[in-house]
């Protein structure tokens, strides 16, 4: 596979924006045009840095909104590998512990690959990589009620936890690192994951790329 057959299209925004419905929209509606085999996601939060040394009460303290939190290295030696049609194998994370797990997905060369995540674009290398970039700019009050609720329904944390990161990390984060990024995207997508024209726009976008219209 050549690097012209891979296409990467990078989604970011803030934490709960919508950045995994859209692209698991894209994906689901994707498989049935190019083949599941062809088209697949990588989470940024995959490379959340390994943390396995650490004491729990020392992982708890990280700030996960920070752009040192994550193995920009490897993220990229994957993209490379990907895009040279070398398989990778992705650390598979967990939010309940704060590091990997000791398992791994293995990931096969792709036409199209999905990269998702909060600081995707404010890495220089990331962008050179990617073919099409997507900030997805929903309101940060509708982000917290989401983020809340999912941390307490499938992230293990309490609502007292959930208040006290987003007050001290994750809402100054977004204001120095991620809402800046902004400025990289070539497309805005107000209002998040149900965004029908948007996500039609970005599929068009992604077949003409492949040279299938
Ligand atoms: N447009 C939307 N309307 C209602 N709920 C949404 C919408 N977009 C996302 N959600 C919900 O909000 C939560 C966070 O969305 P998700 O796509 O996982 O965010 P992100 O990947 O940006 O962190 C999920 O439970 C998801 O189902
Ligand atoms: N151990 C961790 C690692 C990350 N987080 C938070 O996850 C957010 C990014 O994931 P999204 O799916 O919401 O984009 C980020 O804001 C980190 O604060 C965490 O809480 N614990």
């Amino acid at each position: 596979m050549s690097d012209q057959s891979c296409i990467i299209i990078t989604i970011t925004g803030a934490s709960a924006s919508g950045k995994s419905l859209i692209a698991s929209t894209i994906h689901r509606e994707l498989c049935n045009e190019l083949g599941c085999k062809d088209i697949g996601i990588i989470a940024e939060d995959s490379y959340y840095k390994d943390q396995s040394h650490l004491a729990f009460e020392e992982r708890i303290k990280t700030n996960y909104d920070h752009p040192n939190s994550i193995d920009r290295d490897l993220l990229i030696e994957h993209l490379q590998k990907l895009k040279q049609g070398i398989s990778v194998d992705i650390p598979v994370y967990s939010y309940v512990e704060h590091t990997r797990t000791s398992e791994v997905t293995h990931f096969s060369p792709k036409k199209v690959i999905i990269l998702e995540g909060i600081l995707l674009l404010t890495d220089e290398k990331v962008r050179r990589e990617s073919n099409i970039s997507v900030f997805v700019d929903t309101p940060l009050d509708t982000c917290f009620i989401r983020r809340l609720k999912r941390d307490m329904e499938e992230r293990g944390r309490s609502l007292e936890s959930v208040v006290e990161q987003y007050n001290k990390t994750v809402r100054p984060m977004f204001f120095q690192f991620i809402e800046p990024s902004k400025r990289y995207a070539d497309i805005i997508v107000p209002r998040g994951g149900k965004n029908r024209i948007a996500i039609n726009m970005l599929k068009a976008q992604i077949m003409h790329l492949l040279g299938k219209n």
